[in-house]
């Protein structure tokens, strides 16, 4: 979405309702991006101070006072419709999913959407785009290599870029991210080209994530326990997020209040905000279990503090 100030942000509308599931049977491939996923995973983000998703913030739009009738892309006026029951609805054009089957729709004129704050064009910034090594296969049948080969991390641990620096606890912090929420569709990861290597890391997409609170999937930690490997800044972050008066939940649902669609609904549900402290329970013991495997505490935690005590 482009503003009269020449401001852009990335729009994702509403697709499902808050308080459904995604279906058991769907692959996590074929699931739906979710609008208020998009701006928890942000809140998440910078609630575990990794602050490596750009903000998102959540608009009520009127399709027609906002849309239709400002858009100077005259193909997507085109493509408006009322459904049956009266709502206005658009599918714009593209390869995939551009049709009445799969418009989108306001209630009756608005709509709940998510907008990310666009990253400088790829012309003036460009980025790079890293494949995750423990990217699922996109598969039905056939598995990843993580999946089968336990000793995969040992591998890992001596490909560039992950042999020095903190590549590899970036991505051991960007596992307990996902894992936090659920998100399964974390195929690739991103930098930006001028710093190199040695930079921080940066999550777009993660419109797949908290999808079901009722169950936890554990190969998403898979970084973290094949490589038992975790920034102390993390740890000592999470740690604070376990204690009753900093629980995870009540973090989350106090920032989630501020943003603006709080006032139509939650943006996360009840059910989703107790699966986060659950799961940091898991991603504790997880933890907790590395410890009691080795010898050495420094061989678990990776001392990015060094000047902050230990405890
Ligand atoms: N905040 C942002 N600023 C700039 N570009 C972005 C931003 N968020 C996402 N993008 C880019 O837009 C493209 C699509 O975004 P995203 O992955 O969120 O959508 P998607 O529908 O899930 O697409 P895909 O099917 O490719 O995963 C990606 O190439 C991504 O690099
Ligand atoms: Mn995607």
């Amino acid at each position: 979405m482009s503003f009269p100030n020449y401001g852009q942000a990335l729009f994702k509308p509403m697709k499902q309702e808050r308080h459904e599931e995604t279906n058991v049977n769907l692959y996590y491939f074929s699931d739906f991006e979710r609008h208020n996923a998009e701006i928890a995973a942000f809140h998440l983000d910078r609630i575990l101070g990794f602050r490596r998703i750009p903000p998102v913030i959540g608009r009520l739009i009127n399709v027609i006072k906002e849309i239709k009738e400002v858009t100077t892309d005259h193909k997507l006026v085109t493509t408006f419709f009322n459904s049956p029951v009266g709502n206005t609805c658009f599918h714009g054009h593209c390869s995939y999913y551009c049709s009445t089957e799969h418009a989108v729709c306001g209630r009756p004129i608005k709509l709940e959407g998510s907008l990310a704050v666009m990253l400088p064009d790829l012309s003036l910034a460009p980025r790079h785009s890293w494949r995750s090594p423990w990217r699922r296969s996109y598969s039905r049948t056939n598995q990843a290599e993580w999946e089968t080969n336990s000793n995969y991390c040992d591998t890992v641990k001596q490909t560039p870029p992950y042999d020095r620096g903190t590549r590899l606890v970036d991505v051991i912090d960007m596992s307990i991210l996902d894992f936090l929420m659920s998100n399964m569709d974390r195929h690739h990861y991103e930098t930006f080209e001028k710093f190199g290597n040695d930079t921080f890391l940066i999550h777009l997409d993660n419109g797949r994530a908290f999808g079901r609170h009722s169950k936890d999937e554990p190969s998403i930690l898979a970084p973290l326990v094949q490589c038992c490997r975790v920034r102390r800044s993390t740890l000592l972050r999470l740690r604070l997020l376990s204690l009753p008066p900093y629980r995870l939940s009540d973090v989350m649902r106090a920032s989630l209040s501020r943003d603006p669609l709080a006032e139509v609904a939650p943006l996360l549900t009840e059910p989703h905000l107790s699966a986060l402290d659950r799961r940091l329970e898991t991603v504790m013991q997880a933890i907790q279990d590395c410890l009691q495997q080795h010898q050495h505490h420094s061989d678990v935690i990776y001392d990015d503090i060094m000047d902050y005590p230990q405890a």
